[in-house]
């Protein structure tokens, strides 16, 4: 698989642009086949949630300090065996010319990322997005409580995939939030549309609460399609897994 980031990885280098003192090099046309996507993709997803079963057990775990020493031991052993390979910098978003993206650093959704919470975003048509998911120990803000940070980063991407349904590239401009309720660990569910749209603008609300009940936070945004970007650049645009 191509996947090292950089213009020499890949001359079809076809989305870096330097506008705006942002460098967006991070968008990598890789022509590496969907299907090698497909099999890497499952693969690192284990690993991945193996980890995030890691981070759970570390954050809960009453063993006694030896213990504790000794699995530390082991785990600084794993990292070294993944650092024998390793990307010069971050996983970036990388698309093929078949439709495909993928994204396996990104926060929320990065099927690479063991600190991401495990979130699938269902996208059941243009401009309309939801996504269930459990938040566990790792998301504790106030006691037994999602972080409110964690809410917001959260809500932040699936409007910001709502207002691009991979059709076009979008970015957040602002973002503002209502905390109604504090919203308790466990299983949460996200919904986001697209309340309106004004040329390089699209306004998208959304909210996140427990499935069911009522709303524990609701959120406005502006996404704008930057001056520099261009639309529509194939004609299905990008999907994000094999599923998406
Ligand atoms: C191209 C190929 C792409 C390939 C894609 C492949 C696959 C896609 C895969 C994934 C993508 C899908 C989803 C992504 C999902 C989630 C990502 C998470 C979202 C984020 O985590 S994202 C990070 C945080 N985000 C930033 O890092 C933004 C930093 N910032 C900037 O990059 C610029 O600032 C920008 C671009 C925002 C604007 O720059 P610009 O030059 O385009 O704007 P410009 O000056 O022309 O203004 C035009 C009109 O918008 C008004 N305006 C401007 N800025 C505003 C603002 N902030 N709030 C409210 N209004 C604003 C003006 O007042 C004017 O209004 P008016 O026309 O009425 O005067």
């Amino acid at each position: 698989m191509v996947c090292t980031a950089g213009p020499a990885a890949s001359g079809a280098l076809s989305v870096m642009r330097e506008t705006l003192g942002m460098t967006m090099e991070m968008f990598i046309h890789d022509e590496t086949p969907t299907d090698e996507v497909d099999r890497r993709e499952k693969v690192l997803s284990g690993l991945a949630d193996s980890v995030r079963d890691l981070v759970d057990a570390t954050i809960r775990s009453t063993v006694p300090d030896d213990e504790l020493a000794a699995v530390r031991a082991e785990v600084a052993a794993l990292a070294a065996r993944l650092r024998r390979q390793q990307l010069p910098g971050p996983a970036g978003v990388h698309y093929n010319s078949e439709g495909r993206s993928w994204n396996w650093g990104n926060a929320v959704v990065g099927l690479g990322n063991a600190v991401a919470p495990p979130v699938e975003i269902v996208h059941d048509a243009f401009g309309s997005a939801y996504a269930e998911m459990t938040l566990g120990a790792a998301y504790e803000g106030p006691p037994g409580m999602v972080h409110g940070g964690v809410s917001a980063l959260m809500l932040d991407q699936i409007m910001g995939e709502t207002a691009s349904g991979f059709k076009r590239l979008t970015m957040t401009g602002t973002l503002t939030l209502r905390y109604r309720r504090p919203l308790p660990l466990g299983p949460v569910r996200m919904d986001a549309r697209i309340a309106g749209e004004e040329g390089r603008k699209i306004t998208v609300e959304a909210r996140i609460g427990v499935p069911g009940e009522d709303t524990a936070v609701e959120a406005t945004g502006l996404f704008l399609i930057p001056r520099w970007a261009s639309v529509d650049e194939t004609e299905q645009g990008w999907s994000r897994s094999a599923e998406g």
